[in-house]
């Protein structure tokens, strides 16, 4: 099996997405949200799919789109829907490009709710990804990562490291070294997220 990076973020809104379409760009590997929730101002595949430079790379379709934007459990309980995990895994084999990664990106942090019996971090064990940690630098951040790196530590979960989204901040020596997680890089804040700042920052990450 070709290799599998999930990027999960220390909460919602942190630049999942943006780093998603860095390490896409980074590595010519295909990107795939398998839950998005909250489609009013258009979906995460959407926008990697305009940030990407390189022609090899394929945004694929999500399994499920949900309206709420909201944790995936409650968005699928507020519209009848089942969230089937199987059929997720079974939809991650059937895209997963032969010998170029798939680049997933989760929805919010690890433990928010999939399903009624299954957390994200349940879902990143399932499809045996590597992760990538995204981190934003604010008040409550290092409790918000270090719960999130201890979790992955308990799980056994394969890490390759720290992406961090906006301006440089001490608390990110702080995570690193409280953590043990190497940093993979930086995506500094900018006023316009386009192809060009993408490819650049795609440029500066160490991946390998
Ligand atoms: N480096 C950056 N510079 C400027 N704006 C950024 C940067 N990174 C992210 N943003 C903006 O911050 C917002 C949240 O980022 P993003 O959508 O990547 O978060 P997310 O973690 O993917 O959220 P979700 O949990 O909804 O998937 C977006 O409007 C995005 O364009
Ligand atoms: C709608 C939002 N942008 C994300 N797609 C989903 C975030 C779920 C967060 C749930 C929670 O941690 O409370
Ligand atoms: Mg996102």
């Amino acid at each position: 099996m070709s290799e599998r990076i999930f990027i999960t973020g220390i909460g919602t809104g942190v630049g999942k997405t943006v780093t998603a379409a860095c390490v896409t760009e980074a590595l010519q590997a295909d990107y795939w949200k398998p839950v998005q929730t909250g489609l009013t101002e258009g979906t995460d595949t959407e926008v990697v799919r305009s940030l990407l430079t390189n022609k090899q790379s394929v945004c694929h379709p999500e399994a499920y789109c949900l309206q709420e934007p909201a944790s995936p459990h409650l968005a699928a309980r507020m519209e009848d829907v089942t969230i089937n995990v199987k059929q997720v895994l079974e939809m991650a084999h059937k895209i997963q490009p032969a010998g170029r990664p798939l680049v997933i990106e989760g929805a919010g942090g690890l433990m928010v709710p999939l399903t009624e019996q299954a957390f994200m971090i349940d879902l990143v064990q399932d499809l045996e990804a590597k992760v990538i940690i995204v981190a934003q630098n604010y008040l409550g951040g290092i409790n918000h990562a270090l719960l999130t790196a201890r979790v992955l530590k308990q799980s056994g979960i394969p890490v390759l490291g720290w992406i961090f989204c906006g301006n440089t901040h001490s608390n990110e020596a702080e995570i690193i070294g409280w953590s043990g997680y190497p940093l993979v890089g930086r995506i500094p804040y900018t006023p316009l997220v386009d192809k060009a700042f993408v490819k650049e920052q795609a440029e500066k990450l160490s991946l390998r």
